[in-house]
C-alpha cells in the first residue's frame, strides 16, 4: 500500500481512541522499512497510570507482528494550535528501535513537523549500551 507521511491513517486511527478520562484523541501511524503501516491509538483505563499511548500502541503491535525495522510514524490530535508532540515514554520506546528514523507530528489540517528521533531524544541510552546487536538481529529465542 503507498502510504503519505504524515498518514491520513494516523486520522482515522484518532477516530478509536479510548480515552474517556482526559478526552485528548490520539492516533498514530507506523510505517515499516518493507512499508507496511501499523496503526495505533491512545488506551486508557480506569486505573489511570495504565494508559497506553498511541505511538507506543502502534510500535508494539509492529513487534508483535514480526516488524522491528521503522521508517517514520505519523501522529496526530485534535490540537489545532499545536503539533502533537511524543511523550518522554514514547521517546525512548521509539529509540530502542533506532536513533535515524522520523517522526511527524501533526496537526488535524495535516500541516506538521518532522523531526528524527534522535533530535527528539538527544543523548539517548539504548540496545548499544547493553552490547546488544542491531534491534532486527535480537532473537526472539536466547
Ligand atoms: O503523544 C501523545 C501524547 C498523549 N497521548 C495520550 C496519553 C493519554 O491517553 C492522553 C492524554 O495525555 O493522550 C498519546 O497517546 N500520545
Ligand atoms: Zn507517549
Amino acid at each position: 500500500m503507498a502510504v503519505s507521511v504524515p498518514s491520513p491513517l494516523s486520522l482515522q486511527a484518532k477516530k478509536r481512541a479510548y480515552c474517556p478520562y482526559s478526552k485528548f484523541r490520539v492516533g498514530a501511524a507506523l510505517l515499516t522499512m518493507d512499508n507496511y503501516v501499523f496503526t495505533g491509538c491512545n488506551v486508557e483505563n480506569a486505573c489511570y497510570n495504565l494508559g497506553v499511548c498511541a505511538e507506543r500502541n502502534a510500535m508494539s503491535k509492529a513487534v508483535s507482528e514480526g516488524y522491528r525495522s521503522f521508517k517514520a510514524i505519523a501522529i496526530a490530535s485534535d490540537m489545532d494550535d499545536h503539533f502533537i508532540s511524543p511523550c518522554g515514554g514514547c521517546r525512548q520506546f521509539m529509540r530502542e528501535f533506532g536513533p535515524n528514523w522520523d517522526v511527524y507530528m501533526s496537526k488535524p489540517d495535516g500541516s506538521y513537523r518532522k523531526m528524527r528521533v534522535d533530535e527528539l531524544l538527544p543523548a539517548s541510552f539504548g540496545p548499544e549500551d547493553l552490547s546488544m546487536k542491531k534491534v532486527f538481529d535480537i532473537p526472539n529465542e536466547y
